[in-house]
């Protein structure tokens, strides 16, 4: 009996704490002072983008008791209404040429540019469309050969086409996406010269194809940083092929010197879209360059997505069906569904701590039981679908997001229909998985907070080395709430535990 008591007591502490410790969360973070941090963004001011910055308001009520629990997506930024619209020469030179955006506006964000709301958006059963752009404004190839663009600038016989020709119709798509672009800068009149102005320049743009050899050593990801070098020359081997001083001047003109190219092929990859669309009387996988469309930055759990209406070739940005989008809420795009930070950091030079598609990789035999992990933090559907229902659990709890669904699907896990999860045993696995968590932590020279200072402490810092070091520091916020997740976890399997040993010692004192 005395045995039975002093078991419940020790639980019951165990269980204390693990409330003690999400009370801590919300009360440590009350008396936290209001956190100011400078990022600093790009801006374009009479047509050219100049450095900026600005301040991101991390507010008392974030939960950053336990630093691991704050994503991005966590973090209060400034709001809207503060950030530098764009000029209004940007609006215009699409307006007059038939684009139209209804209810967004664009303004400088912390990742360059970004369209927001500019009125409240109602959920309707529909989608909603807010941006139409007409072929006319974007710059489009084929995917296949024979080659057809649209609008149709090359003309026959121009040396530009030869190249272009050249590129493999498999892999050169952002090849020929760039010498398409820096023709269309070239050509007379054309609607590009204008709107390149707002692209961001080498400077502001993040892609790693930009990235000097120390960004990438930032990157702590040797095979990313190996991609990218063996990607840069690719690019630069077509440049030397192509632009020697054999070649008419109607080419060469187009980029003078190499890093011109680089420059050109990082918007491609990093502002491109793919579509089947129409093309003369043919219907084809094309290449795009959306003007407007391309101002979306990228979210794991967007709000819009692109459309292509067949009917009158027109181009659109639309809200999700039942998306309700508030006055000044970032409008936002899934760039790459099902893909890991390391391929959203390979094409865009970004990442994201709360990437659902993440993966860790464990080495071990330890397995959790697959259902038990599901139904603690309320995530359903399946493998490929999971989700999480808010309205099951704490409302208030921000804990569960991207990551944790990441961790439900890269988790080594054990179903078997009618077995149910032994506590001791799941307990165990849970410690030899949070081992491994920590040595991934360990392989790092950093720790996270180390990265978070020094992306505070360097406002002047490359885009492209801050893009690197946000890269690993989400790689450690993602690990380390896989770590909490399992805290978690374990805790939930004490619970069953000391349900467990409870009924089976009254059973036996009765
Ligand atoms: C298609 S453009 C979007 C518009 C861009 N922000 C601009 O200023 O022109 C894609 C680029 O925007 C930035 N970006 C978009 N979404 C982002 C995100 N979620 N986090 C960080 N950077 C992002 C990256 O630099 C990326 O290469």
């Amino acid at each position: 009996m005395v045995s039975s008591i002093l078991l419940q007591q020790s639980i019951n502490c165990f269980i204390y704490n693990y409330q003690l410790g999400k009370n801590l969360k919300h009360g440590l973070a009350a008396t936290k002072p209001n956190l100011m941090q400078k990022c600093t963004c790009s801006r374009r001011i009479g047509g050219i983008r100049a450095r900026a910055a600005f301040d991101t308001i991390e507010t008392a009520t974030s939960p950053t008791a336990f630093p691991f629990f704050q994503t991005d997506s966590q973090q209060e930024v400034t709001p809207a209404s503060k950030l530098e619209l764009a000029d209004p020469e940007f609006y215009k030179m699409g307006f007059v040429r038939s684009m139209r955006a209804y209810g967004v506006e664009f303004r400088e964000g912390p990742d360059g540019f970004g369209v927001y709301a500019s009125k409240d958006i109602e959920p309707t059963k529909r989608a909603k469309v807010v941006m139409e752009i007409p072929l006319e404004l974007m710059l489009t190839i084929s995917q296949k050969t024979p080659w057809m663009f649209f609008p149709d600038i090359i003309p026959i016989g121009d040396p530009i086409f030869d190249v272009i020709n050249s590129t493999n119709p498999e892999t050169g798509w952002d090849l020929r996406l760039a010498c398409l672009l820096l023709y269309a800068f070239d050509h007379d009149k054309n609607f590009w010269q204008l709107y390149g102005d707002f692209l961001p320049s080498a400077e502001e743009c993040t892609s790693l194809l930009l990235a000097t050899e120390d960004d990438l050593m930032e990157l702590h990801d040797e095979n990313l940083a190996s991609t990218m070098r063996k990607e840069r020359s690719r690019v630069l081997d077509f440049w030397i092929k192509n632009w020697h001083s054999n070649m008419p001047l109607k080419v060469k003109r187009l980029a003078r010197d190499p890093e011109r190219f680089v420059w050109a092929v990082s918007m491609a990859q990093t502002r491109h879209i793919n579509f089947r669309i129409r093309i003369g009387s043919l219907i084809q996988n094309a290449n795009m360059f959306a003007p407007y469309a391309d101002m979306l930055n990228h979210s794991c759990k967007p709000n819009c997505f692109f459309h292509w209406r067949f009917r009158d070739r027109m181009f659109e940005v639309m809200t999700n069906a039942g998306q309700r989008i508030k006055k000044g809420e970032e409008m936002t795009v899934n760039y790459m569904s099902g893909q890991r930070n390391t391929t959203l950091m390979q094409r865009y030079g970004l990442s994201s701590p709360d990437n659902p598609w993440d993966v860790l990789p464990f080495s071990g035999n330890a397995k959790i039981h697959l259902d038990s992990f599901l139904s603690v933090f309320n995530i359903f559907g399946s493998h490929q679908d999971y989700y999480h229902n808010a309205k099951l659990g704490n409302e208030e709890n921000s804990f569960v997001d991207g990551a944790v669904i990441a961790a439900a699907r890269t988790l080594p896990t054990w179903s078997e229909k009618d077995t149910p999860p032994i506590p001791s045993q799941e307990i165990k696995a849970v410690k030899s998985l949070q081992q491994e968590c920590q040595q991934i932590l360990s392989q790092y020279s950093t720790t996270s907070k180390q990265d978070q200072h020094i992306l505070d402490s360097t406002p002047e810092m490359s885009c492209t080395r801050e893009a690197a070091i946000k890269y690993r520091l989400h790689r450690k916020l993602f690990v380390k709430k896989t770590f909490a997740v399992y805290v978690i976890f374990s805790f939930d399997s004490f619970r069953l535990l000391y349900i467990w040993m409870n009924e089976s010692l009254h059973a036996l004192y009765e």
